[in-house]
């Protein structure tokens, strides 16, 4: 029988993220993910080694990537015999990644491995409509010469209309940013509060650039340094002249300032056994905790598409008997600025707080000075799967800046699910 052991975390590395069609647009997602990887491998001095396992994802992918971690590791300064694989969980692809990774150190299968997470919305893939393919397989099946031509013949003009992937909910056709702006008006989440939500992000982020906190977590990449999204000099008086892009009429609060740049990027982290740190001298930034994942039922149900962190927090409290005042650092994920309001609203919401999570009380309010303190994915970008890296690593690094702590990870995903976890540092 396995026991469990503690899972450390030593580091992270990642590229600098950039806007879409911004200086990487010529960089695929094993160009970013291998170049993070081989910063990471260079900081740790893991060139040539075996490591346990390379897991990642990215959410939007070319078929010829079906494997693209290991596609990752072949191109990377790692041992080749390295074994890899990808996973995929929308916006929570880089936490699961480091989630799946931990729970095998913690089982003993692994000593080390590391994980990761890219995304590219400048080379997203563009797929051949169902009926061209269909129409090419079978010829491409034939037999003979004239089975192939036939095959062919059935190819029609409105065959050759791409499949162009859109940021959209496949079940209600909505975009992402249409789902946030329902709840943000369900929620009466101001245009303002988003605002200065939005502005603190850039300010913390930019501070953090300007006491060097990423310079052992960044390599910079194609000549970018800093996230190309960050503005140091975004206010809420200048965020408040952008026009709504989600939503409609009176209503409409969600701009393209609040709401998360369509972004590329790519982001890993390194996890071992405290045997295999220490064997290496490698300091122990913090160490994973609890996870939680939810979902709910955006489809059919009433729930908003992004709630899905709303629920799995308390039951990730319950089960470490923690309240949600426990915390040194939160690090909640800003897919919109509004979305990250409306969770703390139903936090403190009464009837919210009984009725859908069956507690006699609210589970209560954060510190915001505890909360995104080097800024989030709103100033940062946010290339899908990775953002959880990104996450990772900055609370770890600020739990090890501390010395000792605890840190909330919450993270909503397309499909209406969430991952959420504890870091910690003893
Ligand atoms: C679980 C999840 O994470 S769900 C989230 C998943 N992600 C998404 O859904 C991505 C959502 N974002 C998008 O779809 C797009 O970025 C949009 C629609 C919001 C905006 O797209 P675009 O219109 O191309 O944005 P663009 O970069 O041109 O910005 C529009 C304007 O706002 C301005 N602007 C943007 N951010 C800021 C800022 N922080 N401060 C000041 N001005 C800003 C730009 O300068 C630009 O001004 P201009 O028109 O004078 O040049």
């Amino acid at each position: 029988m396995a026991t469990v052991r503690r899972v450390a975390i030593i580091g992270g590395n990642r590229i600098p993220f950039a806007r879409a069609g911004g200086p990487y647009r010529r960089a695929g997602n094993q160009d970013m993910l291998t170049a993070a990887l081989d910063g990471l491998v260079a900081r740790f001095g893991l060139q040539g080694e075996l490591v346990g396992e390379f897991v990642a994802g990215a959410v939007l992918k070319h078929s010829r990537d079906f494997n693209l971690a290991r596609e990752v590791v072949l191109g990377s300064r790692l041992d080749p015999r390295t074994p890899a694989h990808d996973v995929q969980m929308a916006c929570a692809t880089g936490l699961e990644s480091v989630v799946s990774v931990a729970n095998k150190i913690a089982l003993g299968q692994l000593e080390s491995g590391i994980a990761g997470g890219v995304d590219t919305t400048s080379d997203a893939p563009i797929a051949l409509n169902d009926d061209l393919r269909r129409v090419l397989l079978r010829a491409n099946h034939a037999r003979t010469a004239a089975e192939r031509i036939k095959a062919l013949t059935g190819v029609r003009p409105r065959h050759l209309v791409p499949e162009i992937p859109r940021n959209a909910e496949p079940r209600t056709g909505l975009s992402m940013g249409e789902h946030a702006a329902r709840t943000a008006l369900a929620w009466e989440i101001s245009r303002e509060a988003q605002d200065e939500f939005t502005a603190r992000s850039h300010q913390r982020l930019a501070a953090a650039y300007e006491r060097g906190f990423f310079d052992d977590l960044l390599t910079p990449f194609q000549g970018l340094t800093r996230d190309q999204n960050l503005r140091p000099d975004s206010s809420v008086e200048k965020l408040a002249q952008l026009r709504p892009v989600f939503g409609r009429g009176e209503g409409a609060t969600m701009t393209a300032g609040n709401s998360t740049p369509l972004s590329d990027g790519a982001s890993t982290v390194l996890l071992a056994s405290e045997e295999w740190a220490a064997q290496r001298r490698l300091p122990v930034l913090a160490y994973l905790g609890d996870v939680v994942p939810a979902a709910v039922d955006h489809v059919s149900g009433d729930e908003g598409l992004l709630m899905a962190p709303a629920y799995a927090v308390p039951r990730l409290l319950d089960r470490t008997g923690l309240e949600l005042g426990d915390f040194d650092f939160y690090e909640i994920h800003e897919a919109f600025a509004s979305q990250v309001l409306v969770t703390l609203k139903a936090w403190q919401d009464p009837e919210f707080c009984q009725q859908r999570l069956g507690r006699d009380k609210p589970l209560g309010e954060i510190d915001p000075a505890k909360l995104n303190v080097n800024g989030s994915s709103l100033a940062a970008g946010h290339p899908f799967a990775a953002t959880g890296g990104r996450i990772v690593a900055t609370l770890a690094k600020l739990l090890a800046e501390k010395g000792s702590g605890r840190g909330l990870i919450s993270i909503c995903a397309a499909g209406g699910q969430g991952l959420t976890a504890i870091l910690e540092r003893p």
